[in-house]
Parts: structure tokens; C-alpha cells; sequence
């Protein structure tokens, strides 16, 4: 457990939420509010379910009145990224003005209306519409699932339970994926399939505490205190008063505008950006150039069955999601992001060696060749296949999952508009990223491509080792002393120097 050097008010704030702490209530208390805790956050996380789900390609090869041109493809492709970055720092504002709760339930409505609409979409420009309205959801939901989830957890499980969202995301990408495969063209049922999840979280929406520290910032501190107590802790009115405390102080210092406070605070100033670089250095990296093109790489370089191998792809990043969630608590977020991109490196240097040995030209489709059957892999293509599974891996124990752990880093006044900001920074990166990565292949070549992906790594690398501190089992509240100084990075290596 730590505490912030010289700071002593906060020392009792420390011991009320601290993992400790919750082993003084009588074990019945501590194992519902846990089991509390686990149901609420697997509710929010739906979301990111969803967010996985719909995230992914959608294959409509006929249906909408017309062939589909590359045109119409990367419109009803591109529609659910740039709707979900408008509505993220939207979402964040009114997260701050109504409410967490009411956010992510606008967003479950969103994602059922879209799912529906799209099912029965009749044209291309009804299917855009439907895809839009789901991507506003996914916008909404990832910027405030996270937020409510920080927001409830103890300090000591925050990065883990924060993290179900990922590993509904990359759940909900190989679902995506099995249920193309299944249902073999009939994407009406693929599409509305999206509902159900949404539908479960609607009914369990309505048993939903709002986030008790929300609840303070809006001065409704009784309800806030009976949250906490739901949530395990003992000395609730001890909490709600430091949070308070916490919170006139931002006031007072920033002087009413939230925004300025975010510009012009410098430890919030540092937040967002370390909060918007991870979540670019984590697109920028290349990781959803495979999970939508990958069948077209791979049946580039000739493999039989390219929806298959990209398969492999999406399970690989499920399975090394589960690795991050396991150890985010323990090893910490900074460190796991310095043990894994210096391998998400050298994935992703030894594919660009391997298309250097393949003859790889790329076609303006976006969808995988049919007749890739007709050629033979070569040893080459394995290599490529190996290396693309071992950047993925890398990524997802690392990249994939850290980001999302963004809100932690803001002070509770700016922590949604932060927080919107951060995921608006994704999903612009996001849709860059689904744009270019095509066009680069046409025109650089694969193995520069690929060696772009290596640079950016490179730079974010060393960027992550300078500026990003070590947050893992700090109170939220902590955070922002950490950062008031400059990036809190030696400080957070050193628990001992964060002893007061
Ligand atoms: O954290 C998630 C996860 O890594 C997904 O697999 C990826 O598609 C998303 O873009 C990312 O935000």
C-alpha cells in the first residue's frame, strides 16, 4: 500500500480502500460486496462485448440492392469508427453532467436500435446508418465502461477488473468471427445477433448503483456513502469526505471551466497525455490493420484457408488478454508495456523479413481472394503466420490492454472529459490506421509497411519508459499527486520514495 510523499492527509484515505482494509469488515459483508463488485463490472462490460463484436468487419457480399463497390465497403466499414470517436468525448461530457449509469444505458439502447436496424437494413445507405448508431454506442460505452469500472473498483483489483473489458472485446472479436463463419453469408443474423448481449445488459442496467464517486463530485454525498458501503467499505463517511476534499481543491485551483482545468492543470495536463499517447501508440502499432485485413494478408501469401488462419489471429488475442488480466495487479502496467513491445518489435521485424522472401502483391479488394487455394504456402508463409501470432501476443498482454486503464490517471473533476478525450484519441488513431494500411501496402511494399509499425513501437518504447509512472495499487486519488511534479516516473519505481 502506498501513500504519496508528503502529503498526510491522504494516509487515511490509503487504509479505507485498500484491499487490507476490506478483510477488517465480517467475511459475509466482504464477499458480497465482492461478488457486488464482479457483477457490476461484468454488466458494464457488456459493452465492450459489443464493442468487439461490432467492431469487427462485417462480410455483406449481397443483399443491399446492388453488388458492393470498395467505395460502399469502406463506407459501411468506416462509418462505425468515425461516429464512435464524435460520440466518445461526447459521451465523457454528459458521463460528468448526468451521470456514469445513464451513459452506458444510452449506450446499450444504441447498440440494440443499431443492431436491428442493420439486420434490416434494405440499402447501402440504411446499412451505413445502422453501423453508425452502433458506433456511436461503441464511442459512448468505451469511454465510460472503463470509467465506471475504475470508479468502483478497490485500488488493489482496479487494472484487473478494468481489464474485463478488454477480454470482452477480444472475446467478443472471435465471436465475431465464428458467428461470419456460421451463419455463411446470412449477415441479417450475424448483424441482429448483436442485440442479445445488449438486451441481458438492459435488464441488468436497472439494478446498477450510480459510481459513488460521481455521486460525491455532485454533492450527493449520503447516496454516495451508501454505495460505498455496498461496495465493502467500512468507513464510508471517512471516503466520501476525502474525495470531497479532493475535489474543492481541483475547484478552487482551475476556477469552474472543466476544460480548462484538464489545459491548463499540469498534472492534468500530463494525464491526458499520457492517457491519449497510449491509446495511439496502441492503434498506431498497427495491431487492427490484422484483425480487419488479415484474411487479405493471408491470402496473399497463399494460405488455404485465410478466414481460418485469421481466426488464429483474434484467439491469439483473446488468449494473451487473459495473460494481462492475470498479472496487471502484480507486474504493473508500465512494466508490462516495457516487457512486451520490444517483442511486439521483433514480431512484427521478422514479418517484414518474411514478406521480403514472399511474393505478396496486394489487390484493390479488401476481401480475402477466393482462388488463394491454388497456391502453396511456403516455409516463408509460416514464418509470416508465426510472427504475426507472436506480435499479436505480444500486443495483448500489453498494448491492447493498458490503455484502457486511462481514467485512473485523471482527477475526479476532468476524469470522463479526460477520459473522452483519451478514447476519441483511439478511435481517430483507429480509423487512420483502417485507412492507410492498404494504400501503404500498394505503395511502399509490405515489408516497409510492417517496418513502419516497428518505428512507431520503437518510438512509443522509449516514449512509455520516460513518461508513463507505475499506477498500479495507487488510489485514484493518488494518481494526481504523482503527477504534479512532472511524470511521477522514478517516484512510482520506488515505493519507498512514495511512503510519506
Ligand atoms: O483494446 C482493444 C483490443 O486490443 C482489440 O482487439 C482492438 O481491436 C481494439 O482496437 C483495442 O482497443
Amino acid at each position: 500500500m502506498r501513500a504519496v510523499a508528503g502529503d498526510e492527509s491522504q494516509q487515511p484515505l490509503i487504509a479505507d480502500e485498500s484491499g487490507d482494509d476490506a478483510t477488517a469488515l465480517p467475511e459475509v459483508t466482504r464477499k458480497q460486496a465482492n461478488r457486488l463488485i464482479w457483477l457490476l463490472t461484468l454488466s458494464a462490460g457488456l459493452s465492450g462485448l459489443l464493442f468487439g463484436y461490432d467492431s469487427t468487419l462485417v462480410s455483406i457480399h449481397e443483399d443491399l440492392g446492388r453488388p458492393l463497390s470498395t467505395f460502399d465497403l469502406s463506407a459501411i466499414t468506416s462509418s462505425t469508427s468515425l461516429l464512435a470517436l464524435l460520440a466518445s468525448p461526447l459521451a465523457g461530457h454528459f458521463a460528468d453532467v448526468v451521470g456514469r449509469r445513464p451513459v452506458i444505458a444510452a449506450a446499450c439502447g444504441l447498440f440494440i436500435f443499431g443492431a436491428l436496424f442493420q439486420s434490416a437494413a434494405t440499402n447501402v445507405w440504411t446499412m451505413v446508418i445502422g453501423r453508425s448508431v452502433v458506433g456511436a454506442a461503441v464511442g459512448a460505452a468505451s469511454a465510460v465502461v472503463p470509467l465506471y469500472i475504475a470508479e468502483i473498483a478497490p485500488a488493489d483489483r482496479r487494472g484487473q477488473l478494468v481489464s474485463v473489458q478488454s477480454l470482452f472485446i477480444t472475446g467478443g472479436q472471435v465471436v465475431a468471427y465464428l458467428a461470419g463463419w456460421a451463419v455463411m453469408g446470412r449477415w441479417r443474423w450475424s448483424v441482429g445477433f448483436g442485440s442479445v448481449p445488449a438486451l441481458i445488459q438492459a435488464a441488468l442496467l436497472v439494478g446498477m448503483p450510480e459510481s459513488p464517486r460521481w455521486l460525491v463530485l455532485k454533492g450527493r454525498d449520503d447516496e454516495a456513502a451508501a454505495v460505498f458501503t455496498r461496495l465493502g467499505h467500512d468507513d464510508c463517511d471517512h471516503i466520501v469526505s476525502q474525495v470531497k476534499h479532493e475535489v474543492q481543491e481541483e475547484q478552487l485551483s482551475a476556477g469552474g471551466s472543466m476544460f480548462k482545468e484538464l489545459i491548463t492543470v499540469p498534472a492534468n495536463r500530463r494525464a491526458l497525455t499520457i492517457a491519449a499517447g497510449l491509446q495511439a501508440l496502441q492503434q498506431l502499432s498497427g495491431f487492427n490493420s490484422l484483425m480487419y485485413f488479415s484474411a487479405t494478408i493471408f491470402s496473399l501469401v497463399g494460405f488455404t484457408s485465410p478466414i481460418g488462419t485469421s481466426l488464429s489471429i483474434s484467439v491469439s488475442n483473446f488468449v494473451f488478454t487473459l495473460l494481462a488480466f492475470a498479472i496487471i495487479d502484480t507486474v504493473g502496467r508500465r512494466r508490462i508495456l516495457l516487457y512486451s513491445i520490444p517483442f511486439m518489435i521483433l514480431g512484427l521485424a521478422s514479418c517484414a523479413l518474411a514478406f521480403l522472401h514472399i511474393d505478396a502483391s496486394p489487390s484493390d479488394s479488401m476481401s480475402p481472394s477466393s482462388d488463394a487455394s491454388a497456391e502453396t504456402s511456403s516455409p516463408w508463409s509460416l514464418v509470416l503466420l508465426f510472427s504475426l501470432i507472436f506480435y499479436v501476443a505480444a500486443y495483448a498482454s500489453g498494448l491492447g490492454c493498458v490503455p484502457w486503464q486511462q481514467s485512473e490517471l485523471f482527477s475526479l473533476s476532468v476524469r470522463s472529459m479526460g477520459s473522452g478525450l483519451a478514447t476519441a484519441t483511439n478511435w481517430t488513431s483507429n480509423f487512420i490506421v483502417g485507412a492507410t494500411f492498404l494504400p501503404m501496402m500498394h505503395a511502399l511494399g509490405p515489408s516497409v509497411t510492417f517496418l513502419v509499425y516497428v518505428f512507431i513501437c520503437l518510438v512509443g518504447y522509449i516514449w512509455v519508459w520516460r513518461c508513463y509512472p507505475e499506477t498500479k495499487s495507487l488510489e485514484l486519488e493518488q494518481v494526481k499527486k504523482l503527477l504534479e511534479n512532472g511524470w511521477g516516473v522514478r517516484a512510482s519505481e520506488r515505493p519507498s520514495d512514495l511512503n510519506g
